[in-house]
């Protein structure tokens, strides 16, 4: 199976896999911005692409940033579709409620992974076929692990 493609790329600032076996490679800021506590910003990352029809590329956090800084991105994951030709852009948000965060110029701030893609034809129907959830979810299943939670309704 092959486990890569092309992608064109235009700019100076080409995403970079950091080992062998990422699955994002990360983006670099093109451009220095300052966070407030709580705000957020769209920043450029320099860099346009050209994916083979029948891919995406998704935009998401880095857990470092997150971790340490308590920065997300907004609109996790962002979608780069296979026809988009515009710059790349990352709109972060500093969860932090009292340290502002400083990006510079070719800080590694999301990441992107590149997937094979299904195009849906959607084909309306009077009802959907049975399944084992059915219309369960938000929940439904509850969240702590067995040994803690009560018997009964999921907690
Ligand atoms: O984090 C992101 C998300 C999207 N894009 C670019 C690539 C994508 O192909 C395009 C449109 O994104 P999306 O479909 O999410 O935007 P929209 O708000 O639905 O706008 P549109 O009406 O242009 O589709 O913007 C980015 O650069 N960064």
């Amino acid at each position: 199976m092959p486990n890569d493609v092309e992608v064109l790329i235009a700019g100076d600032r080409v995403p970079v896999y950091a080992h062998p076996g990422d699955a994002g490679a990360d983006l670099l800021a093109a451009e220095a911005v300052v966070i407030p506590p709580g705000e957020r910003a769209t920043i450029g990352t320099g860099t346009a692409i050209a994916l083979p029809d029948g891919c995406v590329a998704f935009i998401v956090p880095r857990s470092g940033l997150a971790a340490r800084h308590g920065i997300t991105i907004v609109n996790s994951p962002g979608t780069v579709d296979a026809g988009y030709r515009g710059e790349i852009r990352v709109t972060l948000l500093n969860t932090d409620a009292r340290e502002p965060f400083e990006v510079r110029v070719g800080d590694r701030i999301a990441q992107m992974i590149v997937q094979e893609v299904l195009r849906a034809r959607f084909v309306p129907v009077e009802s959907l076929p049975g399944s084992h959830r059915g219309e369960q979810g938000f929940g439904s299943t509850g969240y702590r692990g067995r040994a803690a939670s009560t018997e009964g309704a999921p907690e």
